[in-house]
């Protein structure tokens, strides 16, 4: 079957044996598939690389995951897979190819685009980032007065912001402690302003990260920060150069905004802004935890990207991951899905993934340009799950929502803790297996009375648990380990884009906001009259003009 004139998803007999599935299994109990079968704890594992991932607290019976296997084989998940990896124009709607796998192949590998390896220039981009990251750690490379660099500033937004930004609090404890790294994405002036307040201009490299170089949010922070950067040295334009370099696609308009080409880091159009972190967007990244780190990472990722490519359909971690998903979305109705990890240093690590699923996989119209009958992309929310615990966990256990979540955790604390805090390390991973044992698990009427519960508390403090859970540990979070672990994710939306049909790699959703913007800020500053402005913007806006004593 290809994109365009496949059978609808919905109605295909792979779908339909599902959802009599479903229907056979019922409110089917965890407790009584793990009460069936005592080696479903260890038998409904997988390992991939560093990763163990357990999924034994799903709501899944060997059937289930023979027919979810029969839906991707079925819809061409693995065709189409095999298609990315060759470089093929897989996203469709915007004519391009999807190589994010290529920005982590090894040298000799050979990808091509329009008859062109792509492979050279992505190590040679690699090389030139390398040779400008140690010369920025090494003190060598020094700003217009010469003085040494000591403070970064990432200035981008979405897929130019959120990669490096999170991997850089992800691997903290390997980065060089006397670098400030900082990023600013917000139009609002405020994150420029708190981000250099209390920086030495002299001291400070800007990096602009824009694939197209037109985003309105980066290139007006990029003015805002020239402009603060040669009022501060009291310097003339000759000073951009040591304190601005660029990261895009577009070495037109980064010339045009005054930075020389040779201080740019390019990449390609065939890599998506949310899968570009391990490109040149992850300059500051690299700076920060030095070049060899960086490398570890990019073969963390190409480990994952092996596995995904080649392993059978039965021990393929990211098929898996996708097609669960599919279950609970398209099979019980879930409209979200947690991330939850139990390291502080995953801080960022669920908002980065949910503009890696959301962007990618939040469409209702499929390849063929027909709108879909069937749920796609899930709301992907979490946040560290220790506080979670504290916040909204009550909900997972206790509301009427499924929600279906990933715990990820690590056998050992990093490196670097100070001696006195590791012990802390036990009882983090405590509550990490403890949430996924009471979320499966629950707690019956029957155990609460026995505990003494007076009658009328008895179904407050019942727990139904058959919470469904995916646990994934690796022994320590090391920059291998994040390159591996984004991967997992990339290729987990990948395949459900595949089985639900749509083109997981375009963002049109996000262009409508950005036009109105453009045509509304006049009515703000100027009071212009916007032709077409709805009643209720229209009163906003003379509300906020009011406000501002306009
Ligand atoms: O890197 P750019 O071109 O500035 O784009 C930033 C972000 O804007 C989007 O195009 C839309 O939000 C994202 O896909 C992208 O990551």
């Amino acid at each position: 079957m290809n994109a365009e004139s496949r059978t609808r998803l919905n109605q295909t007999p792979e779908w339909t044996a599902l959802a009599e599935h479903r229907e056979q299994l019922g409110e089917v109990q965890l407790r009584e598939l793990f009460a069936a079968d005592p080696g479903r704890g260890a038998g409904y594992t997988l390992e991939v690389g560093d990763l163990h991932v357990d999924y034994s607290k799903h709501l899944i019976t060997d059937e289930t995951l023979r027919l979810l296997r029969e839906l991707a084989a079925a819809t061409g998940v693995f065709g189409l897979r095999d298609a990315m990896f060759r470089g093929e124009k897989i996203n469709t709607t915007e004519d391009r190819a999807v190589l994010h796998t290529a920005l982590r192949a090894p040298r000799d590998v050979v990808i091509e685009v329009d008859g062109e390896n792509v492979v050279p220039g992505v190590h040679a981009v690699l090389d030139k980032m390398t040779g400008f990251a140690e010369r920025v750690r090494s003190g060598e490379w020094t700003g217009h007065t010469g003085r040494r660099i000591k403070n970064i500033v990432n200035v981008g937004i979405g897929g130019s912001d959120l990669g490096p930004a999170m991997a850089y609090e992800v691997l903290r404890s390997f980065t060089d402690r006397d670098l400030v790294l900082r990023f600013v994405s917000n139009v609002d002036g405020a994150d420029l302003h708190e981000a250099v307040r209390d920086l030495d201009a002299a001291e400070t490299l800007f990096i602009i990260a824009s694939k197209t170089f037109t985003t309105i949010e980066t290139i007006t922070n990029a003015t805002s920060a020239r402009d603060w950067l040669l009022t501060e040295l009291k310097a003339g334009p000759e000073a951009v150069a040591r304190h601005f370099v660029a990261l895009s696609t577009n070495a037109e308009k980064v010339s045009d905004f005054g930075i020389d080409t040779v201080n740019m880091f390019e990449f390609w159009d065939w890599v998506g802004g949310r899968y570009s972190y391990d490109s040149a967007i992850g300059l500051s990244l690299m700076i920060a935890i030095g070049p060899d780190r960086f490398r570890e990472m990019l073969d963390g990722f190409h480990l994952v990207d092996e596995h995904f490519r080649t392993a059978p359909a039965e021990s393929n971690v990211p098929l898996l991951l996708g097609l669960l998903g599919i279950w609970y979305g398209n099979f019980h109705d879930a409209q979200s899905h947690a991330v939850l990890p139990y390291s502080h240093y995953l801080s960022k690590f669920t908002a980065y993934l949910q503009q890696l699923d959301m962007e990618s996989n939040g469409k209702y119209v499929g390849r063929d340009g027909v709108p879909v009958d069937w749920q796609t992309g899930p709301v992907v929310w979490g946040t560290p799950g220790t506080n979670g615990q504290h916040a909204y966990y009550q909900l997972i256990h206790q509301g009427t929502k499924l929600i279906p979540a990933d715990f990820i955790g690590f056998a050992e604390p990093v490196a670097d803790l100070l001696p006195g805090l590791v012990a802390q390390h036990d009882l983090l991973m405590a509550n990490f297996f403890a949430q996924t044992q009471a979320l499966a698990f629950g707690k019956t009427p029957d155990e609460v009375r026995a505990e003494g519960a007076p009658e009328e508390l008895v179904p407050h403090k019942t727990f139904k648990g058959n919470h469904p859970t995916t646990t994934i540990l690796a022994k320590e979070l090391t920059p291998s380990v994040l390159g591996q672990l984004i991967a997992l994710y990339e290729h987990k939306v990948f395949v459900q884009g595949a089985v639900w049909n749509i083109d997981s790699f375009d963002q049109w959703g996000v262009e409508l906001g950005k036009v109105l913007a453009k045509k509304v800020e006049p009515a703000l500053t100027e009071g212009a009259d916007v032709p077409g402005l709805d009643a209720s913007t229209k009163a906003l806006v003379a509300k906020y003009r009011e406000l501002r004593g306009r």
